[in-house]
C-alpha cells in the first residue's frame, strides 16, 4: 500500500533537472526529512545495465520500438525494486524522469505514438502514476548549449539526435501538459539556477 509521495521531474536535455533536484534533496535532508532521489533509466543495478545498452552511442542500429521496450523494462524493475518499497515506507521519492520521458521522446519525437507507448508502459507500471510531475521547460537550443559547456558530462546516444528531434521532444512535453494539467507543473527553466530551484522547492513543499 503506497503511503509516500511520488514526484517525478521531466524536461528536455540540459534543462537543469538533475542539478536542481540534487539541491532539493540536500535542503530537505538538512531539514530532517527523508527523501529518496533516484533516476531513470537506472537507479538500481539491472536498470543501470539497461541504461548502458540504450544510451551507448555505438548502438546506432537500435530500432525505435526496441528503445521504447528497453526503457519500459528498466522502469518496471526500478519501480518494483526501489520506488515501491520506499513509497510503502512513507518515504517521498523524487525521480529524475519517468513515463512522461517515454511519451515525449519515444511516443512523440520518435513518432511511435503517445497512445502506443502509453500502452506498453501501462503493462510496466499498472496504475503507478506520479502524484506530481515538475516539468522543466526550456528551448532545446539553450539546453543543448548548457550541455556543451559541461565538459565532464558524457555524450549519450540520444544527445546525438539532431535539433529537430529535441524540438519534437519539447513539443511532446507541451502536449502532455495539456493532457495532464492537474499532475504536471511547468517551470520556466531558462531562468537562473536559484529562481528555478526556489520554484521547484516550493512546489515540492506544498505537497507535503
Ligand atoms: N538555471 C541554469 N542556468 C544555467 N545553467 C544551468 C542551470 N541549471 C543547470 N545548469 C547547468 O546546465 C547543465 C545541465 O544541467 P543538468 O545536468 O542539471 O540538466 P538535466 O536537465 O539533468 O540534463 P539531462 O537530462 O540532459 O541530463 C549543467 O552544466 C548545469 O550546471
Ligand atoms: C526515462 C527515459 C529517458 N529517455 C532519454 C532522455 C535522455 O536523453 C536519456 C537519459 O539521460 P539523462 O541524462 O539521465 O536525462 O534518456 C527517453 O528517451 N525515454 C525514457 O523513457
Amino acid at each position: 500500500m503506497k503511503k509516500g509521495l511520488f514526484i517525478t521531474v521531466e524536461g528536455p536535455e540540459g534543462a537543469g533537472k538533475t542539478s536542481v533536484i540534487k539541491k532539493i534533496e540536500e535542503t530537505l535532508q538538512e531539514r530532517g526529512q527523508t527523501i529518496l532521489l533516484t533516476r531513470e533509466p537506472g537507479g538500481i543495478e539491472i536498470a543501470e545495465k539497461i541504461r548502458e545498452v540504450i544510451l551507448n552511442p555505438e548502438h546506432k542500429a537500435m530500432e525505435g520500438r526496441t528503445e521504447a521496450l528497453l526503457y519500459s523494462a528498466a522502469r518496471r524493475q526500478h519501480l518494483v525494486e526501489k520506488v515501491l518499497p520506499a513509497l510503502e515506507q512513507g518515504i517521498t521519492v523524487l525521480c529524475d524522469r519517468f513515463i512522461d520521458s517515454s511519451l515525449a521522446y519515444q511516443g512523440h519525437a520518435r513518432g511511435l505514438g503517445i497512445d502506443e507507448v502509453w500502452g506498453i508502459n501501462q503493462f510496466a507500471i499498472g496504475d503507478m502514476m506520479p502524484d506530481c510531475t515538475l516539468y522543466f521547460d526550456i528551448d532545446p537550443a539553450i539546453g543543448m548549449a548548457r550541455i556543451a559547456q559541461n565538459k565532464g558530462r558524457e555524450v549519450n546516444r540520444l544527445d546525438l539526435e539532431g535539433m529537430s528531434f529535441h524540438h519534437k521532444v519539447r513539443e511532446g512535453y507541451l502536449m502532455l501538459l495539456e493532457r495532464f494539467p492537474e499532475r504536471i507543473h511547468s517551470i520556466d527553466a531558462s531562468r537562473s539556477f536559484e529562481e528555478v530551484y526556489e520554484e521547484a522547492l516550493s512546489i515540492v513543499q506544498s505537497l507535503q
